[in-house]
């Protein structure tokens, strides 16, 4: 049975709809597949830009922006020191720089003159936006207000999708692309049912719960507390205390203080957070309608198994109810809540764990919607090292689907002592405004930063050895503008959102490729344009051809010279 719901924009996107609804990876945590070459995919749009780009002209992010070759504006040259570069900036995308620096933010010890920090607006996409509008979704006027008040007036296409299906009650996977919208499209139709911008059919129900009615968990701090923003942002100013935040790091006592005290209907936290105050009896989450799983593969790794464990155990079970559950474990006291597992990356292990415990459980995308049972399971691996003969279904599909479409993929040879130059040559030679820098490990990030201000270069580090107040600072400043680099390290890889971001380079190549998709996936949000830059050592070079078969993008190799970005020809690009 296929569900058909909503209205499918017209325009649809021609990439997006080229992707399958298969998804690979049996077991959690992921396992790289060796794959051969990803047949087929995303080729209208290697086609397409290849046209605009492979003329060997410049490139910058201005002109990867523009739609046509028509609009293509001819970039300066840039001087090599970095020093700035204000009017050319300027020119290219219609905007001032921002004036200074905050006073209070010093730069390194450097005396070269910094580039100015501008923060741009990136032009969002169109064809991501669903034909469908918030009232068409059957939202609640109170709710439609609130969002119209902030500026989100129609819904993007898993929005549209995702609403009906769990205002309908059904569990849900919800698969879709890095900076698609998924936040929202799981939030509106909770609070469509529960807090004060809730339908009025609802008034009476909920009347009579008491307590927290949906909990939202998060693998990190940074993304737990990037979704209690948005919760914040629709709930408005007056009832913003109903949500609660329980993330680790943070002030145990006051957070239980808070819960006693403000009485929230929802609570967004890490793992190990939640189950500890669980644990302590100061989280009563047994009438809870709502279990939302963010970045649920990560969720479900290895790493986080006990707390998550304790997590699916409690939430939403109503006391009196047995804690044995037979042959499906804990999982399985489904009927009391409603679930919603979300991740641009769905490995078949989510599916599978979904479909054992899901209570009618099916799987959205942005214009699909299907039963879970009727996804086959991906044809296993002949065995170690033999690869499959099929290779469609070699791809790996999942970080494949998670990548948008807006982006562009590059990567060049540097030694690694000269890493920090060509990453700076990069930056300047797409005029790239706000970028996230990759590494893997934390202790080198310092001398990037370092590296970088004495260049003239605003940069700032991120990572999980900073404390909670440090790491909230550094993001609140990178997305002020008060930064142009954020170096960091896997982190920052997963739900990050700065709409601004330009930029994603990869100091250190990502391990696997579901790594380099939510990396990728920190730029083009939103359908706006972005580009992914790798920065690998030439007896590294393999990796990025192999990571462009298994991601059936065209990952091009370029180098960086006299302020410009170089696109190579290569005969083996498939
Ligand atoms: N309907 C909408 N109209 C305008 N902006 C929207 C809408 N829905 C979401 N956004 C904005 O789009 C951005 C990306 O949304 P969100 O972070 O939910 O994406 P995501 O799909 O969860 O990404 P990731 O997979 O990286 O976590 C956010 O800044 C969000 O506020």
């Amino acid at each position: 049975m296929r569900l058909i719901i909503g209205q499918v924009h017209r325009n649809v996107l021609a990439l997006a709809s080229s992707r399958s609804c298969f998804v690979v990876g049996d077991h959690l945590p992921f396992r790289m597949l060796s794959l051969p070459r990803a047949a087929g995919f995303h080729q209208s749009a290697w086609r397409g830009s290849q046209a605009v780009k492979d003329s060997g002209s410049a490139l910058t992010l201005a002109n990867l922006e523009v739609q046509s070759k028509a609009d293509y504006v001819k970039k300066e040259r840039v001087p090599r020191t970095g020093g700035p570069r204000p009017s050319s900036r300027d020119s290219s995308f219609g905007v001032k720089p921002k004036k200074a620096y905050s006073p209070n933010l010093r730069p390194a010890k450097s005396t070269l003159p910094k580039s100015p920090v501008v923060k741009k607006k990136l032009k969002i996409d169109e064809a991501l936006f669903s034909a469908s509008s918030f009232e068409e979704l059957g939202l609640p006027p109170l709710l439609i207000d609130r969002l119209n008040k902030e500026g989100l007036t129609s819904p993007t296409e898993v929005q549209s999708a995702s609403i009906p299906v769990i205002s309908q009650r059904h569990d849900v996977v919800i698969q879709s692309y890095t900076g698609s919208g998924k936040t929202l499209a799981y939030l509106l139709p909770i609070l469509s049912e529960i807090g004060p911008l809730k339908r009025a059919g609802e008034q009476g129900n909920s009347d009579k719960r008491s307590g927290i009615e949906a909990v939202v968990v998060a693998p990190s701090r940074e993304l737990g507390m990037q979704i209690v923003r948005e919760v914040e942002k629709i709930l408005g100013p007056d009832d913003k205390r109903l949500v609660q935040q329980l993330v680790g790091g943070a002030n145990r006592s006051r957070q239980e203080e808070a819960l006693k005290k403000n009485k929230p209907i929802i609570v967004v936290g890490t793992p190990g957070r939640i189950s500890e105050i669980s644990a302590a009896g100061k989280l009563q989450t047994h009438n809870c309608r709502f279990l939302v799983l963010d970045e649920v593969d990560q969720l479900l790794s290895f790493n986080y198994r006990e707390d998550m464990h304790r997590i699916l155990e409690h939430v939403g079970r109503r006391s009196g109810t047995s804690s044995s559950s037979g042959i499906l474990g804990p999982l399985a006291r489904r009927s009391e809540r409603q679930t919603i597992l979300v991740s641009a990356t769905i490995p078949f292990s989510v599916i599978r764990a979904a479909r054992s415990w899901g209570h009618d459980p099916v799987l959205v995308r942005a214009k699909s919607v299907v039963p879970l049972d009727s996804i086959a399971v991906p044809r296993p691996m002949l065995s170690q090292g033999e690869p499959n003969s099929d290779p469609a279904m070699s791809v790996n599909q999942a970080a494949v689907d998670s990548l948008p479409p807006s982006l562009d993929h590059y990567y060049c040879t540097s030694k690694a002592q000269h890493k920090v130059d060509t990453l700076r040559r990069c930056i300047h030679a797409l005029e790239a405004q706000t970028v996230i820098a990759f590494m893997n490990n934390t202790k080198p990030l310092k001398d990037v930063v370092f590296k970088l201000e004495a260049r003239g270069m605003k940069a700032i580090e991120l990572h999980g050895d900073l404390g909670k107040l440090a790491r909230s600072t550094v993001l609140k400043k990178f997305k002020a503008g008060e930064f142009r680099v954020l170096v960091t390290n896997e982190l920052s890889a997963r739900g990050l959102d700065v709409p601004e971001c330009d930029l994603v380079i990869n100091l250190d190549l990502p391990t696997d490729s579901t790594h380099y998709a939510h990396r990728a996936g920190r730029t083009g949000r939103l359908g706006r344009k972005g580009a992914v830059v790798s920065i690998c050592e030439e007896s590294e070079a393999f990796i990025m051809r192999k990571m462009r078969k298994q991601l059936g993008v065209p990952i091009k190799p370029c180098d960086f010279t006299e302020g410009q970005i170089n696109v190579h020809k290569e005969e083996d690009v498939e």
